[in-house]
């Protein structure tokens, strides 16, 4: 196994003031004692609800934030004592305009990034184009920055986080604030990225990305790491499950605490949205329970009834569930 990243015990403490007058130091556990190894090739996934620990981890790891305890090892080294011999054979893409030159175009703004990692001009103009069709910036590579959408932000973005021919790349919440089809397009460049051999860690809310993208996935919750698998092997966690999402017209409250009574009903949850109240109801594989459902909602208006299959988000919540 060529492993390049390699994580034993590692923790990061953040050391805080708070109050006026008299100041109180507070301790914040962010990464507290986690291990973990990442392949080459691999795309592996750091899951976790706002102030996991994700971000810290990743810091961590491109070498931009010393570990407080712990083995941290990118490529064979010390993110924090050899970083040197790190921070040339990775890249990193945090979301937004930051780093980018929003008076410069596309291919300007990475011809400067190219003469920052010391790559000769000829050599910069071949990659510069090379990466801008892979991103499916071509065509745009001499409009200035400042007219691109969120989504072409993003994949500019990647491209500068290519530049320097990368081993690993590190990306958090890469889509983060774009719409269904500029994510997607980047989840295509990711598969791309991945199908060239580079290894990639990636950061995000979006269990759906996960389960499409990653190959392992990391579940991080206040710093400790609570679950590690493939994706297929997290949804097994759950197998003993199965769920029904019911359309209803107006909330009924009432009614899901009777469906809750329902003998192999696990959870039955009512969310309001825009148009109308989904009913979520997981209940124990193989029990019987829809008649008695359908029994309860007699005379209420459903617009729509379905069985769906587990996903990655039913494991998620189920795990979170469980620790708190
Ligand atoms: N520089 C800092 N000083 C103090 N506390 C910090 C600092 N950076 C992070 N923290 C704290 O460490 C914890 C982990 O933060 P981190 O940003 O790693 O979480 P995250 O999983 O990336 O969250 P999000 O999904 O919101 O980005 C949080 O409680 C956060 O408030």
């Amino acid at each position: 196994m060529d492993c390049v990243i390699d994580v034993q015990d590692l923790h990061r403490e953040f050391v805080t003031s708070k109050g006026w007058v008299h100041r109180k130091k507070e301790r914040v556990k962010a990464v507290d004692g986690i291990s973990f190894q990442v392949k080459r090739g691999e795309v592996f996934g750091l899951l976790g609800q706002n102030g996991a620990g994700k971000t810290t981890t990743i810091k961590m790891l491109i070498t931009l934030l010393a570990p407080t305890k712990g083995k941290c090892e990118v490529l064979g080294f010390d993110t924090f004592s050899q970083e040197k011999k790190i921070r040339n054979r990775i890249n990193f893409i945090f979301g937004g305009e930051l780093g980018l030159y929003r008076r410069l175009s596309a291919r300007d703004n990475l011809k400067y990034f190219a003469c920052l990692y010391h790559i000769g001009q000829e050599e910069a103009d071949s990659r510069t184009a090379r990466i801008l069709e892979l991103v499916g910036l071509s065509e745009k590579a001499d409009i200035l920055v400042e007219t691109f959408s969120k989504g072409m932000i993003q994949r500019l973005q990647i491209a500068r986080g290519l530049l320097n021919d990368p081993e690993i790349l590190f990306m958090d919440e890469p889509t983060v604030g774009l719409d269904p089809l500029g994510a997607r397009m980047l989840r295509d460049i990711i598969r791309t990225l991945k199908e060239e051999g580079k290894t990639i860690l990636l950061t995000t809310h979006y269990m759906y990305e996960a389960d499409e993208l990653c190959d392992r996935i990391a579940i991080l919750n206040h710093g400790k790491l609570v679950a590690i698998d493939t994706p297929a092997n997290l949804k097994k966690l759950a197998e003993e499950e199965e769920v029904i999402e019911i359309r209803l017209e107006y909330p009924m409250e009432n009614k899901v605490k009777e469906i809750e009574m329902i003998q192999g009903v696990k959870q039955a949850v009512l969310q309001q949205d825009e148009k109308d109240c989904l009913l979520t109801v997981k209940y124990s594989a193989g029990a019987e329970i829809i008649e008695a459902v359908m029994e309860i909602l007699k005379g209420t208006k459903v617009h729509s009834f379905s069985n769906r299959e587990i996903t990655l988000e039913d494991v998620y919540i189920k795990m979170l569930e469980g620790l708190s």
